[in-house]
């Protein structure tokens, strides 16, 4: 599967561009904020009918206009299939495939699959664990549909849950019989949902440290663990235990909204130990082992976007990711870069066909 073919019109600060694609790798030099990562957001756009930076969708339509349309032509084994996105301000967005919209945007998840690498993902190391939360999620939703169901479930008996225990104004004993329904429910949704995390994270870990260590050169030891109350005894009793203090807070303590995954470099948390390069290196290494992981489920490669990948990676760890590169593990690639000679040196060590395009202020054009 590959994008052929994009057309852009008014999408962030890309105000027209068209552009002929190849299957192999597809390079976008520019300066800084000349729109690179614009054009990747707009092809990731396509795979997950929302932005990779942006949560709200009009602020992708250029300052000065009232509309973004992003179309793509994709070839599919022997089928060529033709998405379109548009998005007109105050107006709900549209979503078709070969001209027929969406009822349900979800349904067009997993179709298109990919893989975006950048700089802002070492947020995953030194945030909060929500953000940790949200990748398992969005990752397992792309290959188990009932997963992002449970997941919606279980949000809404936890904000149910929670709106009980504000309403009780610190008397238990009115809401005694309705919290032993919510919390039989909670733990009924939460353990599916921490069955599914626990099997995903357990089968991404080894793929992972296989990647870590051919990037690193083997001489460093990582390993991801993941965290859950469901791994202390029955939530049921940990949320009666905790019943008083959730009262206090108004909210529930307990539960696999609080799961976390803890990640090691050399048995020390990674966000506190880790160098930048080996910071980068932990999430480069995580996003690959994504990518093989959707790789295997699906039967053919997602597109993988790489921005700004080589920035604080010393030579032997650049040297790595172009021989990982090269493999016929990766088909479509998208990679920014600032320095045109750098990125033109390792994309032909891949031995790949690619092709090179200039991104300057907004106009992104082919080079010959
Ligand atoms: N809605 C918008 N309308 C117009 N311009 C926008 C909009 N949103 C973002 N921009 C502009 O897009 C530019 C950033 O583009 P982008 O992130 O693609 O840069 P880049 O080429 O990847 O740069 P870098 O090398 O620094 O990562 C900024 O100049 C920003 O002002």
């Amino acid at each position: 599967m590959y994008l052929k073919h994009i057309n852009l019109l008014n999408f962030k600060n890309l105000k027209q561009c068209e552009l002929d694609l190849t299957s192999g790798i597809n390079c976008f030099v520019g300066k800084n904020g000349a729109g690179k990562t614009n054009l990747l957001d707009a092809v990731f756009y396509m795979s997950f009918c929302k932005s990779y930076f942006n949560s709200i969708d009009s602020q992708l339509i250029h300052h000065d206009e009232d509309f973004f349309v992003i179309q793509g032509s994709y070839v599919r084994g022997d089928q060529d299939d033709q998405i379109y996105a548009g998005l007109k301000r105050n107006q709900k967005k549209q979503f078709k495939r070969n001209k027929k919209e969406y009822t349900r945007l979800s349904d067009h998840i997993g179709l298109l699959p990919l893989v975006m690498i950048s700089p802002g993902d070492e947020r995953l190391i030194t945030e909060g664990s929500e953000l940790r939360r949200k990748y398992i999620d969005s990752v397992v939703s792309q290959f188990d549909k009932p997963y992002l169901d449970l997941i919606i479930r279980y949000n809404r008996i936890v904000n149910q849950r929670n709106v009980l225990l504000k309403s009780a104004r610190g008397n238990i004993k009115l809401i005694e019989s309705q919290l032993d329904v919510w919390d039989e429910q909670l733990a009924i949704t939460g353990e599916q949902i921490f069955n599914k995390r626990e099997t995903f994270i357990k089968e991404l870990e080894p793929v992972f440290q296989k990647y870590y260590c051919f990037i690193s050169g083997g001489h460093e030891q990582v390993s991801i663990i993941y965290h859950s109350h469901h791994q202390k005894g029955k939530l049921t009793e940990q949320l009666l235990k905790r019943r008083a203090k959730d009262l206090v807070l108004g909210y529930t303590s307990k539960g696999i909204h609080r799961d976390d995954l803890e990640l090691l470099l050399n048995g020390y948390a990674v966000k506190k130990d880790g160098s930048q390069g080996q910071k980068k290196t932990f999430f480069i290494a995580l996003k690959l082992a994504q990518f093989e992981f959707l790789k295997d489920f699906f039967g053919f490669s997602p597109i993988l976007l790489l921005d700004d990948l080589f920035d604080k990676l010393d030579d032997e760890r650049v040297s790595s990711l172009i021989e990982l590169a090269g493999r016929d593990t990766f088909q479509q690639i998208f990679i920014t870069d600032t320095q045109r000679k750098r990125l033109h040196d390792i994309v032909k060590q891949t031995g790949k066909e690619h092709r090179f395009f200039q991104v300057d202020n907004g106009e992104i054009n082919f080079e010959i």
